[in-house]
């Protein structure tokens, strides 16, 4: 692949190189709102309107080559914000620019300059080998030849392609497909990918492959990404920066330990001992939450390391094995958002009025 600095794919697309990453943000959201408009059947001819708000006056900018977690819970309105990065839906107000484009109104002029991966679909043609999928966005980008077998080249072997490239899709494993995707998603070189769930379904092994690739992306190349994931350990090891949002509202923005002091979350230290023994004497805050036979469960805070717990067991206890569980990223976010007064609330719908 060449250096994001070239543009992507050798496309001129014209797009206005100019002020992202400069004085502005490469990826700069000033108020954003999305309002849907519903119309549910309340009865027998009667419909009501009702409008949902997504997104509600969201603002951030996301510099280039930055990687950053974009999470909340269901229906917080994650996948609203990407649609409208990717300008398949324009916002009912505010400002949104991507590489200085505004997506909705030059949304072809932007495929060019961005990759999508959607965790839970595939962009990739269902029945066809897999290389055909990507023979297909060689002409639909207009790649230049030597780009794209330069490009499938290295994507092939950084993602472990080469005996699946004459598969048919739909015969590959969900962790085998991912990986198709990325690499389909950053065949044009796009200078920023939007990740919605890429590790959704995949086993350990696959996971881990997806990351390291993620990061390598990101240092070698300097692309810019923007991650939703409901697993905590995606954003753990790959975003400095989080960003919550809930009911459409930007509620945090910053370093993931931060989040984890706000949510004051916890992680568990499973113990596994010789023998039953009463509960592990934890130095406080971390404390002994359950006991079964020679397996203790010990919480302690997310944002401490785990190694001196560990040194100070393995001094005194006889132990035979152990293993860290990370806190449920929607255990995070509710302590957090719970720590900031925020309660739970009705779904972001108001009645607007009723029509017959
Ligand atoms: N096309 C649409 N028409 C009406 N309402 C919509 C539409 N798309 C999303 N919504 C509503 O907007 C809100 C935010 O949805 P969104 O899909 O952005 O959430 P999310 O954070 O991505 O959730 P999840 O983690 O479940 O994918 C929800 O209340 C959803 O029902």
């Amino acid at each position: 692949m060449t250096g994001v600095d070239s543009g992507p794919a050798g496309v001129d697309d014209g797009a206005d190189r100019g002020p992202d990453g400069a004085d502005g943000g490469f990826i700069e959201l000033d108020g954003v709102e999305k309002v849907f408009d519903v119309r549910k059947k309340t009865g027998f001819m009667k419909r009501e309107r009702r409008q949902v708000r997504a997104v509600d006056s969201i603002s951030f900018r996301v510099e280039r080559g930055e990687m950053v977690g974009y999470i909340g819970p269901n229906g917080a309105g994650k996948s609203t914000t990407i649609k409208m990065l990717t300008g398949i839906l324009t916002p009912s107000a505010g400002r949104l620019r991507v590489a200085g484009i505004d997506p909705s109104r030059d949304r072809t002029r932007l495929a060019h300059r961005i990759g999508v991966v959607f965790g839970q679909r595939t962009t990739l043609w269902w029945d066809l080998p897999l290389v055909d999928s990507y023979r297909l966005m060689h002409r639909m980008y207009r790649i230049p030849d030597a780009r794209y077998r330069e490009n499938l080249d290295r994507l092939v072997e950084l993602l472990g392609l080469d005996d699946l490239l004459d598969v048919p899709v739909r015969q590959l494993s969900l962790g085998q497909r991912m990986r198709g995707d990325i690499a389909a998603a950053l065949l044009h070189d796009p200078e920023v990918l939007y990740l919605d769930e890429p590790t959704i379904g995949l086993d350990v092994v696959s996971k881990s492959k997806v990351r390291e690739f993620l990061r390598e992306l990101n240092a070698e190349r300097g692309t810019t990404v923007l991650l939703t994931t409901h697993d905590l350990q995606d954003i753990e090891q790959l975003c400095k920066r989080v960003m919550v949002i809930d009911h459409g509202r930007l509620m945090y923005d910053g370093p993931l330990a931060g989040l984890h002091e706000a949510g004051e979350s916890e992680r568990t230290l499973v113990v596994d001992l010789e023998r039953e023994l009463p509960p592990i004497d934890a130095p406080a805050p971390a404390r002994v939450v359950r006991v079964d036979g020679p397996r203790q469960w010990l919480a302690f805070p997310a944002a401490e390391s785990a190694a001196p717990l560990v040194a100070r067991i393995a001094a005194e206890y006889p132990l035979v094995d152990l293993s860290v569980r990370e806190p449920d990223i929607e255990a995070v976010i509710a302590k957090m958002l719970h720590s900031l007064g925020d309660t739970p609330k009705p779904p972001p719908e108001q009645a607007e009025r009723a029509v017959s």
